[in-house]
């Protein structure tokens, strides 16, 4: 009987498989040998947020920040859907947990997601359809992923914790490389360049460099560099620590400083030029708040009999080439300054930084990108003279886009523009009148150094005299032979 009954089984299993030919695979959220949250599980979370909740009738409501929403399935929720013209089904299960004794605060309400699909489409599944569920979740996941802007803190603040070091707020920056306003080619090779980098790791890992790229942006005031940065970060989705040099106090604290950087972000240095002293010219107008204060400092420490100490260049060359960064994920550091003729050579050779950004002033097709983010329009009449006058004059994107910018509701896209134009030929006179100026100005001082160059200087009438006797006397020579 027994041998019956196990046949008879063993029949019943094979019926109940060959009756019922799909196949289900079960995510659960914890696993693992300390049972830590899946990332399989969140990955598919995200995944199923961004594509079937589009499908699914009950939705959960998450508000990460009073902006955004992100919408999951609800528990014992259903949806399907397609991959390369298959069919399948997620369902996201609850199991309320036993009340044993559990180690882990998790294990009341144990979720699962349900991979449900037909037996015959086994290995697009498990072979692509997964591996594309997961990568797919991990971008969604840093979409929703709110980035930060992190800013140094003086070292008098440092405690022993960590967090300490950097404070950071959410980076909402809205520039991106669609509103930033530039050459259009110029831009597409910057953009280029970031992809190449975000996914060079292996290349990176082979030539035996850190993974890290460095910037310059150069250009005067309200070019855009700034902006530039945020087109950057939101560009990657990275996070950025707007590193302030003139609150760092030595290089050690520089170093300090950025061990505690987390990869996949961007290291700025504003007005490189201005935070080193490589010029002692420009200072920062924070330099300028905190002299005072500065000054109080360094007496003090004098009086204790400390020496005072700063971030030198070749801390700051440690700082670029990276040894500190060697163990961590991709990194981007980005300098700007408005003199680049100002600064030391060591620092902004190829190696050092990898890419020179020139930002410059404001021409047509950068005309024609804010033309189109502050008034909404591609083309108008207007936008021939606009270019000719900007061929004419230098004027900055950011005057450039103050003066498009609607100052009332009742002004229209002609009244824009016309104050542009109003002010590129203000702007084209002021420049004419400057340079006839300097010109009156060198005639002037010309003029003063004819004068001087009038009376005879008898040093000059020496030489003359004895060139020409030297030549004389060869000629003599020449002909006597
Ligand atoms: N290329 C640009 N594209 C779009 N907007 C720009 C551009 N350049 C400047 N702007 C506008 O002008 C403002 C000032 O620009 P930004 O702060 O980026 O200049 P900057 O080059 O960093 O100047 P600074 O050298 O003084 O730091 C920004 O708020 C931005 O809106
Ligand atoms: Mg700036």
């Amino acid at each position: 009987v027994p041998r019956l009954r196990m046949h008879l089984e063993g029949y019943a299993h094979k019926a109940v498989s060959h009756i019922n030919p799909y196949v289900e695979i079960t995510f659960p959220e914890y696993g693992g040998e300390r049972l830590e949250r899946c990332q399989a599980y969140a990955a598919i979370q995200s995944y199923l947020s961004a594509s079937a909740s589009a499908r699914a009738k009950r939705l959960k409501a998450s508000v990460k920040d009073t902006r955004s929403l992100v919408l999951s399935m609800d528990d014992n929720e259903e949806v399907v859907d397609e991959f390369e013209g298959v069919k399948l089904w997620w369902s996201c299960l609850i199991v309320s947990g036993n009340s044993t004794i559990s180690l882990h605060p998790f294990s009341e309400n144990r979720r699962f997601f349900r991979l449900t699909f037909h037996r015959s489409h086994r290995d697009l599944i498990t072979g692509s359809y997964i591996k594309h569920v997961l990568a797919e979740g991990k971008a969604v996941a840093a979409n929703n992923q709110l980035r930060k802007l992190f800013t140094n803190n003086p070292s008098s603040n440092w405690h022993y914790y960590k967090e300490s070091k950097w404070s950071y707020g959410a980076f909402e920056h809205p520039a991106t490389f669609d509103t930033l306003a530039m050459e259009p080619s110029k831009k597409r090779e910057i953009m280029n360049d970031l992809l190449k980098f975000q996914r060079g790791k292996e290349y990176y890992a082979r030539i035996g460099k850190p993974w890290k790229r460095g910037y310059l942006l150069y250009g005067p005031p309200g070019t855009g560099k700034s902006t530039m940065v945020a087109a950057m970060a939101n560009f990657l989705n990275y996070d950025v620590y707007d590193l302030e040099l003139t609150t760092v106090k030595d290089n050690t604290e520089l170093r300090k400083l950025l061990i505690e950087t987390s990869p996949k972000s961007i290291i700025v240095i504003e007005d490189i030029d201005c935070s080193l002293d490589l010029t002692g010219q420009r200072k920062t107008r924070k330099q300028e708040k905190d002299d005072h204060e500065e000054k109080a400092d360094s007496v003090k420490r004098a009086e204790k009999g400390g020496e005072e100490s700063k971030v030198t260049l070749s801390g700051l060359l440690n700082f670029i080439d990276g040894l500190w960064s060697a163990s961590g994920g991709e990194r981007i550091l980005v300098f700007t300054t408005n003199y680049v003729e100002k600064l030391d050579p060591v620092l902004i050779r190829r190696g050092r930084m990898d890419k020179h950004i020139e930002m410059s002033y404001c021409c047509f097709e950068s005309f024609k990108v804010l033309a189109r983010n502050y008034l909404g329009v591609e083309a108008h009449l207007l936008f021939a003279t606009v270019g000719q006058l900007l061929e004419e004059t230098k004027m900055t994107p950011a005057d450039v886009a103050e003066n498009l910018m609607p100052k009332s509701d009742d002004e229209d896209v002609e009244a824009c523009l016309e104050r542009l134009i109003e002010a590129l030929g203000k702007a084209k006179k002021e420049a004419r009148m400057k340079s006839e100026e300097e010109k009156a100005a060198e005639a002037t001082a010309a003029r003063a150094m004819a004068d001087k160059e009038g009376q005879p200087n008898w040093w000059d009438v020496y030489l003359v005299n004895r060139h020409i006797k030297h030549a004389s006397r060869a000629t003599e020579i020449k002909e006597s032979r």
